[in-house]
């Protein structure tokens, strides 16, 4: 099934009738959403590999799109078009606003599945790490999209969604939102030539792991992430369908994401899960501590991964995790020793943290006790953000905040947004960090930022190589 064929006659004029029943008897206000069960096939689908789905166009104003590892293995995948509600927060309350507007927008929420699909409406969410950003990208925002394709399991749907006042006018604007996704013809890209690594770059960052080192070893802080970015250019346009598609298939255990507002897009493949909510059960990723392979590059040797530095610098989290967790917790499972998670080039040591939820704890709530974790920010958490801001930490759209979905009854996922750019026609800022703690060594840090910014920075440089099919055809 193609874009173009998603819905026919027959299924167009059902939507118009579920509408007009649904807005019969609706105030203004009403959230309306509309199930419709596109039968079984396969979930690559939503998938954005060349001839599939090349119409997954992240230029478009408002496109989230989401490939998450399946539980039953596999890829789950969503895509969002449109906004049929868009609720923008900053601030320290920003999550509370959130919560209070995702509150309110349940009480009015109306979904119609008369196909019995069996999927919830969803809303998705972004937020960025520190809780003022001036970069043009919201500080915090949730989306009800006009429009939602889902994937899983090789079940397929679609879920359209205004507020009542929108009227009849919604569904024209539904199949507006389809069409302008549809079959994009596309230009091959060109090299990125990414900017080298000037040394001053990789000295100023190593200044700054040296400041770093000297708060910590004057007591001020146990452990502190520092950030940096990358800018890079090509000589035409990034092709964005096709940068996700590669790192979906380089990082089978990520999430990959890619969100689109107004002709810019924040992409990334995340190993870190921030939050999973379900059914009053919680599940956090304590996750820190990194190993490298060089391969060659001329990077700094990794530390072994069981070190006592990545030991210490993982149990932080862990402590954090737990301790962020135990107030809204009826039970905290028993702390589990570290796995080791490998992550293309990289491995991290990874704890899960599980835990039942008293009755009534909110998503948004949970959010604003883990956030930022010792994974992104530092220990303790107060010290080390008044640190960051203090030290001129920049960290551009929604890198090391969060990403995710919420369903109506208000389970959902939140990933943390790592190994990511944000990219805009011919250019790409890509962004990395790492954990500093006492026993840190600069070289290292900087090393293992540059093996965070080869996820991207080697995507593009694959993606480049990558050419719609029919154009393929065609040179055959
Ligand atoms: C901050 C990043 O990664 C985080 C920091 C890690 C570390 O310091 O070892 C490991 C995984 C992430 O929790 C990043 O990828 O940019």
């Amino acid at each position: 099934m193609t874009p173009r064929q998603l819905l026919d006659a027959t299924q167009i004029a059902f939507l118009g009738r579920r509408l007009r029943a649904l807005l019969d008897g609706a105030r203004g206000n009403d959230l309306l959403s509309i199930s419709l069960d596109l039968g079984g096939g396969d979930d690559d689908w939503l998938g954005v590999e060349d001839g599939a789905w090349p119409g997954v166009d992240l230029t478009r104003p408002a496109c989230h799109w989401w490939a998450a590892p399946a539980t039953s293995g596999g890829r789950e995948y969503r895509l969002a078009i449109g906004r049929a509600i868009d609720f923008q927060s900053a601030g320290a309350a920003r999550f509370s606003a959130l919560q209070a507007a995702f509150a309110g927008l349940r009480a009015v929420w109306r979904h119609d599945d008369a196909q019995r699909s069996g999927r919830s409406p969803l809303a998705h969410l972004g937020f960025a790490f520190a809780d003022e950003s001036a970069d043009g990208w919201p500080n915090a925002q949730l989306v009800v999209p006009a429009v939602l394709l889902q994937s899983a399991g090789g079940r397929r749907t679609a879920t359209f969604s205004c507020v009542a006042a929108a009227g009849e006018t919604a569904l024209a604007g539904w199949l507006d939102g389809l069409r302008g996704n549809a079959w994009q013809p596309r230009r091959s890209p060109a090299p990125p030539l990414p900017e080298t690594v000037g040394p001053l770059a990789g000295q100023a960052f190593m200044a700054r792991v040296a400041a770093a080192l000297q708060a910590i070893h004057g007591g001020q802080l146990d452990k502190l992430v520092l950030a940096r970015s990358q800018r890079c250019t090509t000589d035409c346009a990034i092709d964005v369908a096709t940068l996700l598609a590669t790192l979906r298939d380089r990082h089978p255990g990520c999430t990959i994401y890619g969100v689109a507002r107004g002709g810019e897009a924040f992409v990334g493949a995340t190993p870190e899960r921030l939050l999973a909510l379900r059914q009053g059960t919680v599940q956090v990723d304590a996750l820190a501590g990194s190993a490298w392979r060089a391969g060659g590059r001329g990077w700094a040797a990794s530390p072994s991964l069981h070190d006592a530095k990545n030991r210490r610098e993982q149990q932080f989290v862990v402590d954090a995790v737990r301790a962020a967790l135990s107030p809204f917790c009826s039970t905290l499972a028993a702390p589990q020793a570290a796995e080791v998670l490998q992550s293309g080039a990289l491995q991290h040591l990874r704890t899960t943290v599980h835990g039942c939820l008293q009755p009534g704890v909110a998503f948004f709530e949970l959010l604003a006790a883990l956030h930022p974790t010792p994974a992104v920010g530092g220990w303790p958490v107060a010290t080390a953000s008044r640190w960051l801001q203090s030290h001129g930490e920049r960290r551009g759209a929604w890198y090391s905040g969060g990403i995710g979905w919420l369903d109506r009854a208000g389970d959902g996922d939140s990933v943390v947004a790592l190994r990511c750019a944000r990219i805009n026609g011919r250019q790409a800022e890509l962004f990395a960090g790492a954990g500093i703690v006492a026993g840190s060594d600069p070289a290292q840090e900087l090393a293992e930022t540059e093996v965070k910014l080869a996820v991207i920075a080697d995507a593009l440089r694959h993606a480049r190589r990558r050419r719609p099919l029919a154009e393929r055809a065609a040179s055959a």
